[in-house]
């Protein structure tokens, strides 16, 4: 496409010199910009078409070089990068050294966090404004939080709304409702916001801006008319936004998020409010592209696509490869709910990402979403298993993070078979640091009782599961985003504590815990061409360890642990401890992992190779070793 006025928007400050019609055709030019991105590369892409006119409005009213301005999660960001400075790199996003796929403070100062997970705005926005208010009240800045419908029930986003009515403090939340998370919404909340699509325009600041409302009409007609519909409402007590006015901030709306102007008169009333504001928003997710209008979910983060431009239908590229991890977990749990009525699965808001769609749709009674509450959702699960149901929670790594307490106290502590399935364990390419799963082997393995596992190879899914379902206590899983591929081998059966040996060696043993044991037979091989003899070993659990077969590993000569997740305190850890727990010597231990810092976004193979995480990378590692020859055994 031609763009004209996109290149020229250097700020959004230039957004005001721009006629009623300019601002039209950028939407556009947006819409474009995020078509042409998209069907390159996978990338959020429905929440981003949904937002464009909410995200002129709001850089045309506030100035957000100075006002505070936090987009909840982060995956509908696009726009805002379009018009604050980064149109030009913008066909970088999610590649790596390119633009993040969310905000991110070193690329600009109108991106204030970097964040990804779900939640958290309301709770930063009203800390920003505390904060201004204190350190330069004379500036009297706007603080703001946009927040999506499926992000609004996480449990954070109340305690935030009860801290900021008891504040008081001037601050907006735009309730961007498109009537999706991911998938369509759950739950009670997801009623509530139902019915007040039907609802009458509301307009809870009239006391304070009667006078604005007399300059100033608002969505659908004049002030008088808003008026009169709020009498209305009042008299039927049906108005969408009783439940926020009765949290304590003022409530308007709904408003037509699609309608440019409509908005951004709505946005200069609530500007002028004092305390805590809820502006409605009405949206639709995908909005100005028809395929992804009409399939919000395939659209949320859809495959490359290319566009016919003769129909207007979008025909997917695809790649053919083996099945993904997820979908083998998810297989696995099928045939484990069909042979056990107690197995049950929760997802937390993120069924189309784990796969579990056949799964909601054969077993809808042992099926639970909780929407995007993670914390509620192990809280939840640990109940279940209490009178005897065997709950999975189904959970990608980063966003188990949200459940750590509930993980000790109502699953460790208790002692309840609740099984963990971590997916997207590991880096998981284009979602960057906000997303990979480079935690959990180490915030799973504090705590006792929890045994802590994970597959070498398609071929472990199944047992390591059935194990984790018959066992007595917290199990957990974790398995990276990433084709399942089988290891050709006699396979092991799988026992609790008990690792597999995959061959032994003269000079050293590669450890893996986890799908790095591929990597590891495959450096073994090429190790063996350049003369050193290098055993393989598919730990398989983390907690208990097998430290058998590990302290054999020792005496091989050299052992390197290699895992998929942070070095601070993971499996090369819980080795090491053990070893030296043990009284044995541990200089000729290496761990390979993800090192101590925050890994960028980029294609998942260019990451593992950065952190030497690759079959070069742990030849290097196991030639270094073998060098130093470090292990004497008399
Ligand atoms: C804590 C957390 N859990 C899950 C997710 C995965 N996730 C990303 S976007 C999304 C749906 C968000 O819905 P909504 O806030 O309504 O935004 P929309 O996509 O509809 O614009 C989910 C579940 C996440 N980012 N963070
Ligand atoms: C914004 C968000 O958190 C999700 O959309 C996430 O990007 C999904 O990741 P997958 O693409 O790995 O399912
Ligand atoms: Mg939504």
């Amino acid at each position: 496409m031609d763009y004209q006025l996109l290149p020229l928007i250097g700020s959004p400050r230039e957004l005001r010199s721009l006629s009623n019609d300019q601002l039209l055709q950028l939407t556009d030019e947006i819409r474009e910009a995020l078509c042409e991105v998209v069907s390159d590369r996978p990338a959020h892409f429905a929440s981003n078409l949904g937002v464009v006119e909410l995200c002129l409005a709001l850089h045309l009213v506030f100035d957000f070089s100075q006002d505070r301005l936090i987009w909840d999660t982060g995956h509908q960001i696009y726009p805002h990068k379009l018009i604050t400075g980064r149109f030009h790199q913008f066909n970088t996003i999610r590649r790596k050294g390119g633009l993040m796929g969310y905000p991110n403070p070193q690329e600009s100062d109108y991106d204030l966090f970097m964040t990804g997970h779900a939640g958290a705005s309301v709770s930063t926005s009203l800390g920003l404004k505390a904060g201004d208010d204190l350190l330069r009240p004379e500036e009297n800045r706007k603080s703001v939080a946009v927040i999506g419908d499926g992000a609004l029930p996480s449990g954070v986003v109340f305690e935030a709304f009860n801290n900021a009515a008891g504040l008081k403090k001037d601050m907006l939340v735009v309730l961007n409702d498109n009537k999706m998370g991911i998938c369509p919404r759950v739950g009670g909340m997801a009623t509530y916001l139902d019915k007040a699509r039907v609802a009458p325009f509301y307009n809870g600041l009239k006391r304070d801006v009667s006078w604005l409302l007399n300059k100033v009409p608002l969505v659908g007609g004049s002030a008088a008319e808003a008026i009169g519909h709020f009498k209305d409402a009042v008299k039927n007590f049906l108005h969408g936004g009783v439940l926020f006015e009765e949290l304590g901030f003022r409530y308007m709306g709904p408003v037509d998020g699609h309608d440019l102007f409509a908005l951004r008169r709505a946005l200069e009333v609530v500007k002028e409010v004092r305390g805590p504001v809820l502006l409605h928003v009405f949206t639709e997710k995908g909005h100005g592209f028809a395929p992804a209008r009409e399939n919000p979910v395939k659209f949320h983060t859809p495959s490359p696509f290319c566009r016919n431009s003769e129909d207007g239908e979008v025909v997917f590229v695809k790649k053919s490869s083996p099945p993904a991890y997820t979908n083998v977990f998810s297989d696995a749990i099928h045939k484990a709910m069909e042979r056990d009525p107690k197995v049950c699965v929760l997802t937390a808001a993120m069924c189309e990402g784990n796969n579990l769609g056949r799964i909601r749709d054969d077993f809808p009674d042992r099926f639970f979403d909780t929407g995007i509450c993670e914390a509620h959702a192990v809280a939840f699960a640990a109940g279940m298993a209490k009178v005897g149901m065997r709950p999975i929670v189904d959970i990608y790594s980063t966003f188990l993070q949200r459940s750590f307490d509930h993980i000790f106290q109502e699953v460790s502590l208790q002692n309840l078979p609740v099984v963990f399935c971590l997916d997207r364990a590991g880096l998981v390419g284009a979602d960057g640091p906000t997303h990979h799963g480079a935690y959990d082997n180490t915030y799973m393995r504090v705590f006792p009782n929890i045994a802590v596992m994970a597959p070498g190879d398609q071929s472990d899914v199944e047992p390591m599961l059935q194990l984790s379902l018959k066992h007595d206590g917290p199990t957990s899983i974790r398995y990276p985003k990433a084709n399942a591929e089988v290891v050709h081998r006699a396979v092991a059966p799988v026992e609790m504590g008990k690792a597999e040996v995959y061959r032994w060696g003269e000079d050293g043993t590669f450890v893996a815990f986890g799908t790095m044991f591929q990597t590891c037979v495959a450096a073994a091989e090429r190790l063996a061409k350049d003369g050193l003899d290098v055993g393989v070993v598919n730990a398989r659990f983390l907690r208990p360890l097998d430290t058998d077969v590990i302290f054999r590993a020792i005496e091989t000569g050299f052992v390197i642990t290699v895992e998929e997740s942070t070095l601070v305190g993971g499996f090369g850890s819980a080795v090491l401890e053990a070893a030296n727990d043990a009284g044995l010597p541990t200089q000729a231990i290496r761990r390979l992992g993800i090192p101590d810092r925050f890994i960028q976004h980029g294609e998942r193979a260019e990451l593992l190779a950065e952190v030497g995480l690759d079959v070069a990378g742990l030849m290097s590692a196991a030639h270094q070793l073998a060098q130093k020859k470090l292990y004497v055994t008399e």
